[in-house]
């Protein structure tokens, strides 16, 4: 049973000149969850992850991360120090070097978690190499692993891309809308692979492909005006007249989505 508290948001409220785009939201995860957090444009869900990786500040409210290091009060801490505590955060477009190989850039995210280590060793020790190799499986670029990031297709860039995050032992990873852009099989290919990331990490995937979440969500939050609106199963998600409202009003395509399975 999978129960122990990773983070706690308690009362977030974020604002931008005085609009709060964050109110007053709470959100609780669990050690080795894959929590989806779905919700209509504006909803607030990319300013609720810019105030668990510290991108943003709240204005009032609690983030607290019981990390391995202990408990850590993240709002008081900087965008690259919770970074180093273990939370990583990726967003849309994916950031690789794609003149470097894949394997280039694996070694390169790989020497970033070391810091002055990396720059004293000229060459990847056979433990740095098994960790190389056990990533690249997982991330299914294997058999790619000498051609340039540059040359891979959408969805290979972005595995690239979790790929290197992991080498950098992230407890908590939190994803924009990583299957945006995907084909059908590489959405499904992504699905897998965050199923496999959740047996050791948490993962906090923000959404709007809705037959995705369907596919792959135990858990789901919904915001809506910066606003926590339901939480629950996917099942209970999609009873919920509320949610059923607000995707009528602002998202008529997802809602038929989500209707047409429940
Ligand atoms: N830096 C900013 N300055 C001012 N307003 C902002 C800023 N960032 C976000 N907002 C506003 O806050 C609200 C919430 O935005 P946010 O991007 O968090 O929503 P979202 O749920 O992720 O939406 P989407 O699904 O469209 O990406 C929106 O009204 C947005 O315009």
């Amino acid at each position: 049973m999978k129960s122990t508290s990773i983070l706690s948001c308690q009362k977030v409220t974020v604002s931008f000149d005085g609009f709060k785009a964050v109110q007053d939201m709470s959100l609780e995860l669990a050690a080795g969850e894959l929590r989806f957090l779905i919700g209509p444009n504006g909803a607030g869900k990319t300013t609720m992850l810019d105030a668990i990786c510290g991108k943003v500040k709240p204005a009032a409210g609690s983030v607290s991360f019981h990390g391995r290091k202990g408990t850590v009060d993240v709002t008081r801490r900087k965008e690259h120090e919770i970074a180093q505590l273990g939370i990583g955060r990726k967003f849309q477009t994916p950031s690789i070097f794609s003149g470097l190989t894949v394997e280039e850039n694996l070694e390169i995210a790989m020497s970033q978690n070391r810091g002055v280590w990396a720059t004293l060793r000229a060459s990847m020790n056979k433990t740095d190499q098994e960790r190389m190799d056990a990533e690249l499986e997982l991330i299914g670029l294997g058999d790619k692993k000498r051609l340039r990031a540059g040359l891979l297709s959408h969805g290979e860039k972005q595995w690239l891309e979790i790929g290197m995050m992991l080498l950098q032992e992230p407890e908590i990873l939190l994803l924009d809308e990583p299957v945006a852009g995907m084909t059908d099989k590489e959405t499904d290919k992504t699905g897998e692979l965050l199923q496999q990331i959740v047996l050791k990490r948490t993962v906090v995937v923000v959404e709007h492909d809705m037959e995705f979440v369907r596919n792959f969500a135990s858990k789901v939050t919904v915001m809506h005006e910066g606003r926590l609106l339901k939480e629950g199963s996917m099942d209970e998600v999609q009873r919920d007249d509320r949610v059923a409202e607000v995707y009528l009003g602002q998202k008529r395509r997802d809602y038929d989505v989500v209707s047409s399975s429940a």
